[in-house]
């Protein structure tokens, strides 16, 4: 049995379109910026299988300077990093992930994301587990500046 934790924080752009969250695009007046498509809830949720493999960070299995990751889909990033977990011979236990965004509204959208990382984690929507929480207009969060998650993972011997 295996557990990581996993962190991520982009900043917003105020270019009008979609944010990629949990590998689903939500429409909103701005966008996060990033090398990739800044998808923070995939991002962070990378981090934590990598963290329980002891296999190092996102940023050094996909380097931000190398343009084969420029606006990379981040689910093709989750399923690779999955690939290594599978290999090693693990299954998802569960995933739990914290949003941390003042605005937008994430609930209506929590099960269409929770869906879309069960199949790339090839589990079971009930082993997957989002959720967010604003920091009460604190912070960079709070002036709307950017957004963060917050993943855990375990993983079982398969
Ligand atoms: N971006 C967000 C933030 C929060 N929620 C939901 O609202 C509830 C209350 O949030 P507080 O920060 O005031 O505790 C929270 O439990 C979430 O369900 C949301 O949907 N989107
Ligand atoms: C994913 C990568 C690579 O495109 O770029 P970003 O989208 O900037 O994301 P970050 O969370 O900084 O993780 C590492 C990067 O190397």
């Amino acid at each position: 049995m295996r557990i990581g934790i996993g962190v991520d924080v982009h900043p917003f752009q105020n270019v009008p379109g979609h944010l990629r969250l949990g590998g689903i695009a939500i429409p909103f007046e701005k966008t996060l910026a990033g090398h990739s498509d800044a998808d923070v809830v995939l991002h962070a949720v990378i981090d934590a299988v990598l963290g329980a493999l002891a296999e190092g960070d996102i940023g050094g299995h996909f380097p931000d300077n190398d343009p084969t990751y420029r606006g990379a889909d981040s689910g093709d990033l989750c399923r690779r990093v999955w690939g290594i977990a599978r290999e090693r011979g693990y299954r998802l236990g569960n995933v739990d992930v914290v949003i941390l965004a003042e605005r937008p509204r994430i609930a209506p959208h929590v099960p269409a994301m929770r869906g879309r990382l069960a199949e790339l984690l090839q589990a079971d929507i009930s082993q997957v587990s989002i959720k967010a929480t604003t920091t009460e207009k604190m912070g960079f969060i709070g002036r709307e500046e950017g957004l963060g998650a917050q993943a855990v993972v375990l993983l079982l011997p398969r």
